[in-house]
């Protein structure tokens, strides 16, 4: 089953084209990367997923049902959760209340039954400490529960802001840039950590992503973007050995990585 399906976007901002005419889709289980240069449009269509922005056109289906133009918070509800290129936590909050906040999205109670503190909300949070808790512990961020989120090193407040993305039980998981700012053996841990949650929570995992090492071992498939337009889409093997993905992509970043 297609968990995400784009067909025919389009999203123009005054006479910037920042997707144009894009296809994709994503189904159940995989781990499907989109990669292309600055600027390509990777975060529009993130956007675009995720309700920030409404397409000019197209169409937006998140499994079957058609969310184009949805508010955010009911884009969330109904299963999609992302993170962002800057890692965004409540940096003064404990590590345990940053992954508490999002489940409140969740909540079945009405704000009476929660103002007025009634048994039901009352075990409702009950309920919600203990689920923040148990995620903690399958994230391996149990130990530092009550640790400023500032306070953590860079690598686990990445996993950090991925297990608050998680504690709104997503099905489709959308990752902006998870790498970014890592060393070698930081972007190994992600690509572990990134696989095991995957299993864990049944997710589907859309990510941006520059760090090709990453893309290549842990996507199941790649979407190439150039300019707003798909250029190429595959496996690793395939998307390695394109040619255009290697003029437009691959061959501008090892210039890159040269000066
Ligand atoms: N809100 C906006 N208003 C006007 N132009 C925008 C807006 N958002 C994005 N753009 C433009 O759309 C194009 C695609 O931008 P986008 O941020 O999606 O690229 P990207 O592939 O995510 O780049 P990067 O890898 O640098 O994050 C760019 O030309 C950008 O300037």
């Amino acid at each position: 089953m297609d968990v995400l399906n784009l067909s025919q976007i389009m999203m123009q901002f005054g006479g910037v084209v920042a997707i144009d005419g894009l296809d994709l889709e994503v189904h159940e289980g995989e781990i499907v990367a989109l990669i292309g240069p600055n600027g390509a449009g990777k975060t529009t269509v993130f956007n675009v997923v995720t309700g920030v922005y409404e397409p000019t056109q197209g169409k937006v289906q998140f499994k079957g049902q058609d969310i184009t133009g949805m508010r955010v918070d009911r884009i969330t509800r109904k299963g999609i959760a992302r993170t962002f290129q800057n890692i965004r936590l409540f940096k003064e909050m404990t590590v345990f209340e940053n992954v508490l906040i999002p489940q409140h999205m969740n909540l079945q109670n009405n704000f009476f039954s929660t103002v007025f503190r009634t048994g039901k909300a009352r075990k409702e949070e009950e309920g919600m400490k203990e689920q923040a808790l148990e995620l903690l512990k399958t994230v391996g961020l149990l130990e530092v529960k009550d640790e400023k989120a500032s306070s953590l090193p860079y690598g686990q407040q990445r996993h950090l802001e991925i297990a608050r993305a998680l504690a709104t039980k997503p099905q489709l998981l959308l990752l902006d840039e998870p790498a970014a700012g890592m060393n070698p053996q930081e972007t190994l841990e992600l690509t572990q950590f990134i696989k095991r949650i995957r299993d864990t929570f049944h997710l589907t995992v859309f990510m941006i992503e520059h760090h090709m090492d990453l893309v290549m071992e842990i996507s199941d498939r790649i979407y190439v973007l150039d300019f707003g337009k798909l250029i190429a889409r595959g496996t690793a093997e395939e998307i390695q050995q394109n040619e255009r993905v290697i003029e437009a992509y691959l061959g501008v970043s090892e210039d890159a990585e040269n000066q």
